[in-house]
């Protein structure tokens, strides 16, 4: 796929800058999220990649004296306005977390569902067997479990409960979601996995996913956003732009540094 900048933004972050009590962790960052895309957030630890994408989806103000500034743009309008609830920014921006958290105990059918009730979603009953079945198949999980939907999802492989908690983010059809480091806590193959599963939804979930491994950013994003913090700075998007130049021939020297592993 190529990437335009005329290409429409469907998430689109305006200057937003973030503290944590009265530390600066991020400044006047400003990103636009083409639609039907995956953008990868790179940079080394501690630049405020994780404290971004938190922000996406209204959860760093869910942290004691954290605060923020700007504005988060969804299809054109503010989440941060007061006419958007906490939970309808949930049920369109929704998250997966680098380790994976299904609720152990509870049914592989049920875990898909959780979502819905998470976000206070209402599906009827008789659609439910439907959505849980096309959030499985579009996670990737669906063959390996159709059988056995009522055991637990504890009882699942770590790459599955992954796939698990992507079906239960897909199930209140999000219309973005967001990564934060998806694979780390996977063996390579199940990482492929994921990445397939990642290459599939592209085309109908608008994707922004963080990660430390430059390779899987190149296999998987169209756009890259490389993020650092120097010297005590507050973290800020040094450029981003498609993959393959971030990759090959980026505007600033530092990036290509960080991309070729010269430091991070
Ligand atoms: N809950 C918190 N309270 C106080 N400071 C925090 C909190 N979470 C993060 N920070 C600080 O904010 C800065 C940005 O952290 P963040 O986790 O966003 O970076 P990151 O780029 O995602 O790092 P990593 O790649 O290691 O996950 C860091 O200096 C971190 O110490």
């Amino acid at each position: 796929m190529t990437l335009t900048l005329e290409a429409v933004a469907e998430l689109e972050a305006r200057s937003v800058s973030a503290w944590f009590g009265d530390r600066k962790v991020l400044d006047q960052v400003s990103l636009m999220v083409p639609a039907g895309t995956v953008t990868a957030l790179i940079g080394p630890s501690g630049c405020g990649k994780s404290t971004f994408l938190r922000i996406l989806n209204r959860m760093h103000e869910l942290v004691p004296g954290a605060t923020l500034a700007g504005s988060v743009m969804l299809g054109g309008s503010d989440i941060y306005d007061p006419t958007w609830k906490l939970t309808e920014a949930r049920r369109a921006i929704g998250m997966v977390f680098q380790k994976p958290n299904p609720f152990p105990a509870m049914s592989i059918y049920d875990n898909v569902v959780a979502g819905l009730k998470l976000t206070g979603t209402k599906v009827r009953r008789a659609d439910r067997d439907g959505l849980v079945e096309s959030s499985l198949v579009k996670a990737g999980l669906w063959k390996e479990v159709r059988d056995r939907l009522r055991q637990p999802g504890g009882a699942l492989s770590g790459g599955q409960q992954q796939r698990l908690c992507i079906a239960r983010a897909l199930a209140v059809q999000p219309r973005v979601l967001l990564m934060d480091e998806p694979c780390s806590a996977l063996d390579p193959t199940s990482t492929r996995r994921i990445e397939q599963t990642i290459a599939e939804l592209a085309a109908e979930v608008t994707i922004v996913i963080v990660t430390h491994n430059m390779q899987q950013a190149a296999r998987v994003s169209q756009q890259c956003a490389f993020f650092l913090a120097e010297e005590g700075a507050p973290g800020a998007i040094v450029e981003a732009g498609p993959t393959q130049l971030i990759f090959s021939t980026p505007e600033d020297p530092r990036t290509l540094d960080y991309v070729n592993g010269r430091f991070g």
